[in-house]
């Protein structure tokens, strides 16, 4: 029996590599599922060729247009409506397998939703993971569900990890960072970015909030705090080098010195064809690393003046509590405000810590209460952009 597939973020650079990945595969998955934001016209395009049972749209009105469309092609995917239709093909009994690719906080409740119906969940929305940490780790526990990591640092650590837990002689992990685009810039240089070079990523094609982030630093800073929370290590225990060729995508050291790491071409086919697969391999379109052309792997410290988010980021995943929530949805307003042109690269990093200073976050005790806290962090961070600006 073909393994049945829900994609939350079908139109998106992980949701469309995904479905790269599985086109490769016909005899081996089924893709039940789709969902998107508000691109009903990417969505409609999908559904036309991959002929899901059902697909949603977090956009209302966008649900109607993609309804009318495919309703005049012929097509007889159904279409669910809102952020609950997106939730509840999360969740759906014909499904095995939910890949979690929703950017943002929007992911939380989807993710959570495949999480609660004990799917095997391939986890791409790391905003997820940073905004409701124990809680969302608490309920893959308890609903039995299956976490295989799509990140590509996290799935190099999967696979450099030994099966049976991290106890065995980990002495730490080791997180590589491209360094972004602005890579050995000053603070100075920094204060004229523009949004078409903060998304121009030396090494990836990803979607714009996360181009930013890796800009920012922010992304490592995210990055930092899901390893925590997926392989369960204390925060002193999970260090960031900047790797320039995103060639290394990520290692671990054992206690004996040996360091083991993962490499590849920079290609996200490659972890979410592991994950996917996971214990097997399968292709995923991927090219072969070619040695002979590599000129160098270079390795160097952050530079965490000039890009203060990672402290930004440790700091708050060692206040504990809801505080990587705060910063969480700090930044999300500031990219969001930054790519619309409403403030400058430079203050991404100030909006975070003056949310962070003005909401510490707390102990929630559900997700409610963390969405809850989410809201008024955005609130404040608003407040910080208007007074910011340019
Ligand atoms: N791109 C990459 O290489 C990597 C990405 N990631 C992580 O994966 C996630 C996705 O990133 P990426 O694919 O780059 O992002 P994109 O911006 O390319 O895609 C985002 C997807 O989420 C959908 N979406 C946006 N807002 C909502 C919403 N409110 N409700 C439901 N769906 C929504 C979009 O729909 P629509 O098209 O309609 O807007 C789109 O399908 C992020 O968390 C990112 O950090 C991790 C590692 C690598
Ligand atoms: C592909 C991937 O996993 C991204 O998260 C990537 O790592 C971003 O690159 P940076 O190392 O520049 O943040
Ligand atoms: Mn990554």
């Amino acid at each position: 029996m073909k393994e049945r597939i829900t994609v939350l973020g079908a139109t998106g650079s992980i949701g469309c590599q995904t479905l790269e990945v599985l086109a490769l595969h016909p005899e081996r998955y089924e893709v039940v599922a789709l969902t998107a934001g508000h691109r009903w016209r990417e969505l409609a395009e999908q559904c036309l060729r991959w002929r899901p049972r059902y697909a949603a749209l977090a956009d209302e009105q966008a649900t109607v247009e993609l309804r009318n469309h495919l309703k005049a092609a012929g097509s007889d995917t159904e279409v669910l409506a809102g952020h609950q239709g997106v939730c509840a093909v999360a969740g759906l009994d014909e499904v095995d397998t939910v890949v979690a690719a929703i950017v943002g906080a929007a992911g939380v409740r989807p993710t959570l939703a495949a999480v609660g119906a004990g799917k095997k969940i391939l986890l791409a929305n790391k905003e997820t993971l940073v905004v409701t940490g124990a809680l969302f780790m608490d309920a893959v526990k308890r609903h039995g569900a299956t976490l295989l990591p799509v990140d590509s640092e996290h799935n190099a650590i999967f696979q450099c990890l030994p099966r049976d837990g991290v106890d065995q002689g980990v002495r730490r992990v080791l997180l590589t960072a491209s360094g972004g685009p602005f890579l050995g810039w000053s603070a100075e240089q920094l204060a004229s970015v523009t949004p078409e070079q903060a998304v121009r990523h030396p090494n990836w094609d990803m979607g714009p909030k996360i181009s930013v982030d890796s800009a920012t630093l922010m992304n490592k800073g995210l990055e930092f705090i899901e390893a925590c929370w997926l392989f369960d290590m204390p925060p002193e225990r999970v260090d960031v080098v900047i790797h320039p060729q995103s060639v290394v995508h990520s290692m671990v050291e054992y206690l004996d010195g040996s360091v083991l790491a993962q490499m590849g071409t920079p290609d996200m086919r490659t972890p979410i064809a592991c994950a996917l697969a996971w214990p097997q391999r399968i292709a995923s379109g991927a090219p072969s690393l070619d040695f002979a052309t590599l000129a160098e792997l270079r390795f160097l410290p952050p530079d965490e003046q000039a890009f203060p988010c990672l402290a930004l980021a440790r700091q708050a995943m060692q206040a504990g509590g809801a505080a990587t929530a705060v910063l969480n949805a700090a930044n999300e307003v500031a990219v969001a405000a930054f790519l619309d042109g409403g403030l400058g690269f430079q203050h991404i990093g100030s909006v975070v810590a003056n949310t962070l200073d003005a909401l510490p976050g707390g102990r929630c005790d559900d997700v409610d209460e963390v969405m809850d806290l989410d809201s008024r962090a955005r609130d404040l961070a608003r407040q910080q952009v208007q007074g910011l600006g340019r």
